[in-house]
């Protein structure tokens, strides 16, 4: 089988300074000023083509992350990740400029990614039909709401046709509608053999959608195998997770980091 996604030893240091001018001062001087904070901590996974992988974790534990350095948005601190054929990032407003149009941002990224004037014709009308924006396409997209940019995005990149399609949680903000509609595209894209990132809070959309199931814990990976293998594990740890105290979790933090 060809293998789609190759991530290897993915770090992701992030800079915290409790105090603005610590910033500023981090970038002038040569001390070092700030603490690092490793959103991912040397993340190892492989996804072949036509695998529907989805990423869970309690908040905060890097799926995000993860997600924008396999879509190239974010830069990988260390590590490498290869990707066989091009990949497009759905998430709440991912890569929509504000100021543009629904329209404007349509024509934009079709001509970043290299499409002639003739290809985005044929292509424009799909898209705006898709994301069902009726008379608010022609408005600036800093007057959308969470779930009108989530529809926007979901319809350009679904539409551009990627081998690698990543969604993360944009499913969560539109209305069940369009959710149904997209889940419905996606089972489409699967169904070609493209290869797909899923996030999402839904244990249920999961089980619904994914063959593979990556569970990131404070930036690292726990557990990584099919969703029958994992999601009960995960959904033991939930119980569990949820019942202890806040200096429990600390606590469980502190030793989940530290081994
Ligand atoms: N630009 C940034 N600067 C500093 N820390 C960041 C930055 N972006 C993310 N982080 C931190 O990295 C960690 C991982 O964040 P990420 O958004 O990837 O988690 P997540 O699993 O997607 O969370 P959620 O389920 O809440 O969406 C968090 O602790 C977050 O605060």
């Amino acid at each position: 089988m060809d293998k789609s996604i190759i991530v290897e030893n993915v770090s992701k240091k992030y800079k915290l300074y409790s105090k603005s001018s610590d910033r500023i001062k981090d970038i002038i001087f040569p001390k070092s000023y700030g603490e690092d904070f490793y959103a991912l901590h040397d993340v190892d996974f492989t996804a072949y083509k036509g695998d529907v992988v989805g990423f869970v974790g309690i908040n905060g534990s890097g799926k995000s992350t993860l997600s924008n350095i396999i879509a190239g948005i974010v830069p990988e601190t260390k590590g490498t990740v290869t990707l066989n054929g091009d990949a497009a990032l759905i998430a709440v407003s991912a890569g929509l400029k504000n100021d543009l149009t629904g329209r404007q941002n349509i024509e934009l990224k079709c001509l970043m990614l290299g499409l002639n004037n003739k290809q985005i014709q044929e292509l424009e009308p799909k898209i705006i039909e898709f994301a069902e924006l009726e008379k608010f396409i022609d408005q600036p997209v800093k007057t959308y709401s969470s779930g009108m940019k989530s529809r926007l995005g979901f319809a350009i990149s679904v539409n551009i046709d990627p081998e690698i399609l990543i969604i993360d949680e944009a499913l969560s903000v539109g209305d069940k509608a369009f959710a149904e509609k997209s889940l419905n595209k996606m089972h489409e894209f699967k169904d070609r053999g493209k290869t797909m990132i899923f996030v999402s809070h839904s244990i249920g959309q999961m089980k619904k959608f994914c063959d593979k199931i990556l569970w990131l814990e404070f930036g690292r990976v726990r557990e990584y195998g099919s969703v029958k293998e994992v999601i009960p594990k995960y959904e033991s740890f939930l119980d569990e997770y949820k019942k202890m105290s806040k200096q429990e979790k600390n606590e469980y933090r502190e030793r989940v980091t530290n081994s």
